[in-house]
């Protein structure tokens, strides 16, 4: 009904409309109940929840301030602790073994190769494309490049699992038993009632691909992502419903935090994924007693070589992944450790003059939306008090500008600190703390500190992503033979961001380390191993009983 309602207000407001604005409407894919352009203060878009296969809203709406001006632009239907018996009541249809498993309706494995393949196509439209583009560009302030390949990024992983793909993830094995009959079957099993839970950084890509992932093994998720974002989310579900999504596979739901921990700890899901900060992660793994995989903070290093070439590129390469989406990615350089053959090179310079080339009108900088300019310029100054620390470059706020104060408004900072400071104990902690925005570390090694190196990145917490920035293979071989992270790029061309849907992306170090984007993730995240040993005989006819034992 909802849904009819949108889609009336949008034929009204298309009669209505001057000349451009019919034309952004015209553009705008037949799915969609917004138009990212005219989405604003005066003509706010509302978000709604999808539970038991249908769209509802709730008692309270929490309006989302535009990140440019501050503007309520945005009214979200966030459920309240009173509301979730519906999500729960869902969730609860879904048996342990799934909606679907190898030997239970296997033909929902093609049909969400179908779904899969639909969904692909009509993503892969360039209007469609561009409308994705646009609206995370509206919510999660980034250049339209880095929100285009967002959207790429989630058609391609969409394209990948088409056909018999998605069965190939449940692909099993046997094993020959021990005697005529008997053989050994592992399967890909399913959780049954799952929860997602995803950040504002990314508002299409993750919970996308965890969303896809959950539903290709056979289980029932409830969707939650970040209220600030949700809205893309939103769209994405009434495409993936225009693709033959089944109403009732999944649940969407906005709320705070607090509601979800309430929904989690009572609904029971088998199987909750969290892609968000260590805090949440960790209270999470407490409260719902280890049963969670996670992708969470990452404090992300990356270490120049001795051998120094390309300078420009490998300048280029350090601007776009410590300043891309504004720091704003969990891959993130969060760290420098630059050979001290490299101070010559003028790579520090070149670097100070790429981050001068960001500028908030196309977005190359922009809002920061968990940390404020203030937590940024403090922290800022607790590292200058460390000795021998100095700004490379930035460490001001953004000029000129409308955003508003609950975000964070910071040119492209990079503060030096020398290495031994570094892992002084009363400084470690300060320094490889992660700030969520346009904020790098940066520190120099010389040849016989590397063991100081390795020492750093021993110490730090989160092993997400990392670079080595090195052709030399007996280096690779060594820093890579002893350091851990998850999605470790080595080469003169390494970055630590970029999470296309062809590598595995997330972290390593800790069991309950979840993955995103390949098979083999989806497989680790979403399914069970189970081994059903078959022993249907026949029993040997020389068979005797033997005495006990
Ligand atoms: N490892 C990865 O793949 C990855 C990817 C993106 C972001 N991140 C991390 O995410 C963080 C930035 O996102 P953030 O600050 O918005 O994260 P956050 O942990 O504050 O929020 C993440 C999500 O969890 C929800 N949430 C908060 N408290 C909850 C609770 N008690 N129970 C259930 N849900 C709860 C939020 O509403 C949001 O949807 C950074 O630390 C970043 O490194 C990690």
């Amino acid at each position: 009904m909802s849904r009819l309602l949108s889609r009336q207000h949008l034929a009204a407001v298309r009669r209505s409309a001057p000349f451009a604005c019919v034309s952004r409407w015209l553009h705008t894919p037949s799915f969609a109940t917004v138009s990212p352009q005219e989405v604003s203060g005066s003509s706010p878009a509302e978000v709604q929840n999808f539970v038991q296969g249908s769209w509802t809203a709730s008692a309270n709406w929490n309006w989302i301030v535009d990140p440019l001006n501050g503007d309520k632009f945005i009214k979200v239907a966030e459920v309240q602790g009173t509301e979730i018996k519906s999500f729960m009541e869902s969730l609860s249809k879904c048996p342990k073994h799934g909606l679907h498993n190898p030997l239970k309706a296997p033909e929902r494995y093609l049909m969400y190769g179908d779904i899969s393949a639909k969904a692909a196509h009509m993503l892969g439209q360039p209007t469609v494309l561009d409308f994705f583009a646009k609206l995370i560009q509206r919510v999660s302030p980034k250049s339209y490049q880095q929100a285009l390949a967002e959207v790429q990024v989630s058609q391609k992983f969409l394209e990948n699992f088409c056909g018999d793909q998605v069965r190939f993830l449940a692909r099993s094995f046997a094993v020959p038993g021990n005697h005529l009959g008997q053989r050994s079957n592992g399967y890909r099993w399913p959780y049954g009632p799952v929860a997602i839970i995803t950040p504002f950084n990314f508002p299409l890509e993750i919970p996308l691909l965890q969303l896809m992932g959950a539903l290709y093994m056979g289980n029932k998720p409830v969707l939650k992502v970040d209220s600030k974002v949700s809205i893309v989310m939103e769209q994405m579900i009434r495409l993936l419903h225009d693709c033959g999504l089944p109403a009732e596979d999944m649940d969407f739901i906005n709320s705070d935090g607090a509601v979800m921990n309430k929904l989690l700890l009572e609904a029971n899901p088998k199987m909750t994924l969290f892609t968000g900060s260590s805090r949440v992660a960790e209270k999470l793994a407490a409260d719902l007693k280890g049963r969670v995989k996670l992708e969470d903070a990452g404090f992300d290093w990356k270490i120049l070589g001795p051998d120094v070439q390309e300078v420009d590129y490998v300048a280029w390469v350090c601007d776009q992944d410590a300043y891309a989406c504004s720091g704003q990615k969990c891959s993130a350089q969060s760290v420098l450790f630059m050979h001290k053959n490299w101070s010559s090179s003028g790579l520090l310079e070149k670097m100070k003059k790429l981050s001068e080339r960001r500028k908030l009108e196309d977005l190359t900088i922009g809002p920061v939306l968990t940390v404020t300019t203030e937590a940024m310029i403090e922290h800022m100054n607790n590292l200058l008090k460390i000795r021998g620390s100095k700004v490379l470059f930035g460490g001001e706020p953004l000029a000129n500008h409308s955003i508003p104060k609950i975000y964070g408004a910071m040119k492209p900072t990079a503060v030096f600190v020398p290495l031994e400071e570094i892992l002084k104990s009363g400084n470690f902690e300060l320094v490889t703390k992660e700030i969520f925005g346009p904020f790098q570390v940066v520190t120099e090694y010389s040849e016989d500190q590397l063991e100081l190196v390795l020492e750093a990145c021993e110490r730090m917490n989160a092993h997400l992503t990392a670079a080595i920035v090195s052709n030399d293979p007996l280096f690779l071989q060594d820093v890579l033979g002893r350091s851990v992270n998850g999605t470790t790029y080595a080469g003169i061309r390494a970055r630590t961001t970029g999470a296309p849907q062809n590598h595995w992306f997330g972290p390593a170090g800790d069991p309950r380390g979840a993955g995103i984007g390949t098979p083999e993730a989806i497989k680790l995240v979403w399914s069970c191993h189970r081994e059903i040993i078959y022993d249907v005989g026949p029993v040997p006819e020389s068979w005797a009983l033997p005495s006990a034992t």
